[in-house]
C-alpha cells in the first residue's frame, strides 16, 4: 500500500452501512479501486452504477460489482454484510444468523488468496471480528473490528455539545463491547487537556447530566433505529477513518475491536480498546490505567463478550 501503488478495497454487503461507507470512501479520494460484493448481485450492480455516476465530480476511481475472486488483489476487505437489528433487538441477538453468514463469506474471501486486512462492521461486531479471525487464519493484527469507534465518536460529539466545544478537541474513549455493556472512561477524558472530572468537581448536577449523556451514547443505536430503522452514516465515516489510518500508514489511535492476549487482564476475546493502527493493521494496544470502577465494568463487558463468543467455538 505504498504511494503510487493501486489500492483496492473490497466491500462485502451493500446495504445501508456498506453503501454509506462506499459513498463516503469515494469522496475521500483514498483508494483507486472499490469492488462491491453482495448476495444480492443486482443491488451491488445498481449501487456500483450509481456511485460511478458521481465520479466526474470527484477523482478517477474504478468501482464495480464483483465476486469473491476480486478479493485476491484487495488490500482491505470491509464486511458490512448480514442482518441488522430490528427495533427492540440487541446486537448480541444477531449472533447466530450472522456467524453462519460470516463462515461462508470469510471462507470465500480466503479462497481467493486474499492476504490483506479485514475490517468488520457487522453486529455483534466484537464476536464477528473474533469469528473472522478464527475463520480466516490471519494474524490478529490483520483482523480489525470497528469496535467502539462509533461509540467514542458519539461520546465526543455529545460532550462537545454539552460543553459547547468542538468535538475534535474532546478526547476520551468508550471501551468494551460495542453494545449494552460498553464503558465510558471518564478518568481519561479531557477537553483542551483539562480532565473532565476536575471540570465538574463539586458539581453534582453536572455529574448527573454527564451520566445521562453516557446513557444516550450507549443507547444511541436504539434511539435511531426506533426513528429511522437503521444507523449508517456515523459508522460509515468511522470505517472510512479506519481505512484511511491503514492506507496512509497513519499510526492513528482509534478505539477498535482487537484480540486481547493479556492486555487489560483479558485473554482471547475481541473487545473495543484504543489501539495504534497503521498499514500493517493493529500496531499495538494502548493499555490505559483504569480506575477500579472502570476496571470492574470493563471486566463485566469482557465476560459478556466471552459468553457471546462461545457459540463460535462450535465452528472450529
Ligand atoms: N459496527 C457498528 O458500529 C455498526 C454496525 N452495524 C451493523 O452492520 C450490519 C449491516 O447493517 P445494514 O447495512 O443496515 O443492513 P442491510 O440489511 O441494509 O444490509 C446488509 C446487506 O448484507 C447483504 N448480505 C446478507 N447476507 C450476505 C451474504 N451471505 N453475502 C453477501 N452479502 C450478504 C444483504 O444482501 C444486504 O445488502 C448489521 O449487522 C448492523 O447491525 C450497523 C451500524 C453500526
Ligand atoms: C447499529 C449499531 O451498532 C450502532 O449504531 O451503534
Amino acid at each position: 500500500m505504498s504511494e503510487g501503488k493501486t489500492t483496492r478495497v473490497a466491500l462485502i454487503g451493500t446495504g445501508f452501512v456498506g453503501t454509506s461507507y462506499a459513498f463516503s470512501l469515494l469522496n475521500q479520494e483514498l483508494v483507486n479501486e472499490l469492488v462491491l460484493i453482495d448476495l444480492n448481485k443486482e443491488k451491488a450492480e445498481g449501487e456500483a452504477r450509481d456511485l460511478n455516476h458521481g465520479l466526474p465530480f470527484g477523482a478517477p476511481m474504478k468501482i464495480w460489482a464483483g465476486d469473491y475472486e476480486d478479493c485476491a488483489e484487495a488490500d482491505i476487505v470491509v464486511i458490512c454484510a448480514g442482518a441488522n437489528q430490528a427495533p427492540g433487538e440487541t446486537r448480541l441477538d444477531l449472533i447466530d444468523k450472522n456467524t453462519a453468514i460470516f463462515e461462508k463469506i470469510v471462507t470465500s474471501v480466503m479462497k481467493s488468496g486474499f492476504d490483506g486486512i479485514f475490517i468488520v462492521a457487522t453486529n455483534p461486531v466484537d464476536a464477528l471480528s473474533y469469528a473472522t479471525w478464527k475463520f480466516s487464519g490471519l494474524p490478529k493484527e490483520r483482523v480489525i473490528g470497528s469496535g467502539t469507534i462509533l461509540d467514542t465518536a458519539r461520546f465526543r460529539y455529545l460532550l462537545g455539545e454539552y460543553f459547547d466545544v468542538d468535538s475534535r478537541n474532546v478526547h476520551g474513549y468508550i471501551l468494551g463491547e460495542h453494545g449494552d455493556t460498553e464503558v465510558p472512561i471518564w478518568s481519561h477524558t479531557t477537553i483542551g487537556s483539562r480532565p473532565i472530572l476536575s471540570l465538574i468537581e463539586n458539581n453534582s448536577r453536572a455529574k448527573g447530566e454527564l451520566d445521562d449523556l453516557f446513557v444516550n451514547v450507549r443507547d444511541a443505536a436504539y434511539h435511531i433505529i426506533n426513528r429511522k430503522g437503521a444507523t449508517y452514516y456515523g459508522i460509515a465515516m468511522g470505517l472510512v477513518r479506519l481505512t484511511k489510518a491503514i492506507i496512509r500508514n497513519e499510526n492513528s489511535i482509534l478505539t477498535i475491536s482487537t484480540l486481547l492476549q493479556g492486555e487489560y487482564g483479558q485473554n482471547d476475546i475481541y473487545i473495543g480498546v484504543p489501539a495504534i493502527v497503521n498499514n500493517n493493521g493493529i500496531r499495538e494496544v494502548i493499555e490505559l490505567d483504569l480506575d477500579p470502577n472502570e476496571k470492574e465494568k470493563f471486566h463485566h463487558s469482557a465476560q459478556t463478550l466471552r459468553k457471546a463468543m462461545e457459540p463460535i467455538q462450535k465452528y472450529e
